[in-house]
C-alpha cells in the first residue's frame, strides 16, 4: 500500500476547485488518461481507510456512498480495492448507478462487489463509512435522500472518511449551508483546497491533521499553469523575508516606529501594541501619548519612548523625523475625525501605515477618505464588525477569502479579515488563509498585540505582505504555547520563544 502525503509536507498552495478543474485538464491535455487520475483518486482513498481501519483496529463492514458525478467514481474505485484487499465492503449509490457517466460509469463497471439500495438505516452497522457523495461538483445545500444519509452517517459510531470534500463542504469558501458531513478524515487529491483550511470546513475535514494529500499524478509544474495565488500561511510562506537581526544590526537598522497613543478607557492597548514591536525586532518605538495620558503611559512603559502630544500638531512634529519608517494608528486610538485626520496625515507623508481599530472605524463608511495617494504599504486589521462598517456591500460569511480579496484590492493595501480563520490579501490577487490560532485569543487586547507585530516586523523593512503572514502566524503560535486562560499581555511574553 501507499502512503498518502500528510497536508503539511504537500507544500502550502491551496488550489479553488475551479483551478483544480483547470489542473486536471492540463494533465489531461498533457497526456495522463483522466481515469489514471481517478483509478489512482481512489487508491489514496482506499490505502487511507485500509490504513485506518488497521490503526484503530476496526472490523466489520465498510459503506461507501457514491454520488452521481466524478466523486462517486472515486468511492468505485476505492470499494475496488478494498475488497481485493480482503475487506468487507458494499457501495450505497446515490440514485441509480446506470446513470453514472464517463470515467465514473466506467469505475462502476469494473467493481464487482456488492451495490445496496440507499437507505439510512442500512449505516448503523457499518465499521467504517467513505462519504464520495459529493465533492468538487457540489453546486447547492443537500436535501432529500442525500442529506438523510449524511445526517445517519454522522450519528453512527463509524469512522467516517470524506473523499475530496466531505459532502455539503464548499471546497471554495469553507462554507457549509445544510448537512455536511463529518469526517475523521478527508483525503484530497493534488492539493489542499481554500474550504479545508476556512472554518468552518477545517473542523468538518477533521482537523488538520487529518487532511491527507494524494499525489495523483498531476505534475507539480501545472500548478502555476492554474493561476492558484493562494497559500496556507505558514513560515515557508515568508520565511525567507523575514528580518534576523545580524552582526551589523544596530536600533536604527532595525527601524523606528511610530505609535499614535491611546486615550481612555483603553489606555492600555496602545502599550500593548509598541511592546509587541519591540518583541519581534523592531529598534525603537516612539508612543506619542496626548497630554492628559502621558504620565500614566510614561510611567508604565520602560521599553518604549514616550512623547507628550497636546494637539494633531504635535503628532505631526514627531511624524516629521525622517528616521520614522511606520506608523501605527488605532489601538485605543478613539474614534473620530481627530483619528481619522491623522491616518489620513500619515499615509499623505509617504510613510508605511498600519490602521486598526479605532483608525479603522474612524473611516466608516467614507472608505473613499482613505483612498490618497500613497506610494508606499498601507495595512488594514479589521476584525469582522470593523470589516463591515467599512466594506459593508462585502460579506465575509458567504465569501470570506473573495470579501477579503476585494477588499483589498478596493483599498489597494493589505487587508487582514482577523477571526477563527484570520485571511490575508494583497491588492495584487495573493492571499493566505491562516490555520493556528486558538480560540482562547478570543479575549480583549490581543488585536492590539497583532498590530504592533505586523509594524514591528515592517519597520524592520519586511514587505507588507509577508510581514502581515509572518505576524498572523507567530502571534496563533505564542497563543497556542500559552494555553486556555491567555490574556493579551502573556502574549508578550511569549513571542520571543515562537521566533524563527
Ligand atoms: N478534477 C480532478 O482532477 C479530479 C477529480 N476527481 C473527483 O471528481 C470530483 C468532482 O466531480 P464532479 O465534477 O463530477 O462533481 P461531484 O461528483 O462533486 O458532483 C456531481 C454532480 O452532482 C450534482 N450536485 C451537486 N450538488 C448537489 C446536491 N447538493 N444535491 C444533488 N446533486 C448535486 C451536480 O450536478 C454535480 O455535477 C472531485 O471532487 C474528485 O472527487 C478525481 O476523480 C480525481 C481527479
Ligand atoms: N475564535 C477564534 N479563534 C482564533 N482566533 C481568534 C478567535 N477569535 C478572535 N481571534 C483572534 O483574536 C484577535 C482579536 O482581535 P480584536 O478583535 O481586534 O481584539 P482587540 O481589539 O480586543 O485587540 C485576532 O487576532 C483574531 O484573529
Ligand atoms: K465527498
Amino acid at each position: 500500500m501507499s502512503v498518502t502525503v500528510s497536508w503539511k509536507a504537500a507544500g502550502h498552495a491551496l488550489v479553488s476547485p475551479s483551478e483544480m478543474a483547470k489542473a486536471d485538464r492540463l494533465a489531461v491535455e498533457g497526456g495522463v488518461p483522466s481515469a489514471d487520475l481517478m483509478e489512482a483518486a481512489g487508491r489514496a482513498v482506499a490505502d487511507l481507510a485500509a490504513e485506518t481501519m488497521s490503526a484503530r483496529r476496526a472490523s466489520g463492514p465498510i459503506v461507501v456512498l457514491a454520488g452521481p458525478g466524478n466523486n462517486g467514481g472515486d468511492g468505485f474505485v476505492s470499494a475496488r480495492y478494498l475488497r481485493e484487499w480482503g475487506f468487507d465492503c458494499a457501495v450505497m449509490p446515490l440514485g441509480d448507478p446506470a446513470a453514472l457517466k464517463g470515467d465514473a460509469a466506467l469505475m462502476r463497471d469494473r467493481f464487482d462487489g456488492p451495490v445496496i439500495e440507499a437507505a439510512p438505516d442500512a449505516l448503523a452497522d457499518a465499521a467504517m463509512i467513505i462519504d464520495a457523495l459529493f465533492g468538487a461538483g457540489l453546486n447547492k445545500p443537500l436535501e432529500g435522500m442525500a442529506a438523510e444519509l449524511v445526517d445517519a452517517a454522522n450519528e453512527s459510531r463509524a469512522i467516517r472518511i470524506a473523499v475530496d470534500l466531505p459532502s455539503g463542504l464548499c471546497g471554495a469558501t469553507g462554507r457549509v449551508s445544510g448537512s455536511c458531513f463529518r469526517a475523521d478524515a478527508t483525503v484530497t487529491f493534488f492539493a489542499p483546497k481554500p474550504g479545508h483550511i476556512l472554518a468552518p470546513g477545517r473542523f468538518l475535514c477533521g482537523g488538520q491533521d487529518h487532511l491527507h494529500v494524494a499525489d495523483i499524478g498531476i505534475k507539480d509544474a501545472i500548478l502555476a499553469k492554474t493561476g492558484a495565488n493562494t497559500y496556507l500561511n505558514d513560515p515557508g510562506l515568508w520565511g525567507l523575508d523575514y528580518p534576523h537581526a545580524g552582526p551589523t544590526s544596530h536600533k536604527y537598522v532595525r527601524g523606528h516606529l511610530l505609535v499614535l497613543g491611546g486615550r481612555e478607557p483603553a489606555l492600555g492597548a496602545c502599550r500593548l501594541a509598541s511592546i509587541a514591536a519591540l518583541r519581534v525586532g523592531g529598534g525603537l518605538v516612539t508612543l506619542a501619548a496626548p497630554s492628559e495620558t502621558y504620565p500614566i503611559q510614561a510611567g508604565a512603559l520602560t521599553d518604549v519612548l514616550v512623547r507628550r502630544i497636546d494637539s494633531n500638531f504635535g503628532f505631526l512634529g514627531i511624524l516629521a523625523d525622517p528616521r520614522i519608517a511606520v506608523t501605527l494608528l488605532g489601538p485605543g486610538a478613539g474614534i473620530g475625525e481627530k483619528t481619522a485626520e491623522l491616518a489620513i496625515r500619515a499615509l499623505e507623508s509617504g510613510r508605511n501605515v498600519v490602521l486598526d481599530a479605532d483608525a479603522l472605524s474612524s473611516f466608516a463608511g467614507r472608505l473613499d477618505a482613505l483612498a490618497v495617494q500613497n506610494k508606499a504599504d498601507v495595512v488594514l486589521t479589521p476584525h469582522e464588525g470593523e470589516f463591515a462598517r467599512l466594506f459593508s456591500d462585502l460579506d465575509p460569511n458567504e465569501d470570506r477569502l473573495g470579501a477579503a480579496r476585494k477588499a483589498a484590492k478596493r483599498v489597494g493595501g493589505i487587508v487582514v479579515l482577523k477571526g477563527v480563520s484570520t485571511v490575508i490579501a494583497a491588492p495584487d490577487g495573493r492571499a493566505a488563509i491562516n490555520a493556528n490560532a486558538p480560540a482562547w485569543l478570543s479575549v480583549g487586547g490581543t488585536g492590539d498585540v497583532l498590530s504592533g507585530m505586523i509594524a514591528g516586523l515592517m519597520v524592520q523593512g519586511m514587505p507588507a505582505f509577508e510581514a502581515a503572514c509572518a505576524a498572523v502566524w507567530l502571534h496563533g503560535e505564542a497563543a497556542m504555547g500559552i494555553g486556555p486562560g491567555m490574556i493579551a499581555s502573556d502574549l508578550l511574553d511569549a513571542i520571543p520563544s515562537v521566533l524563527p
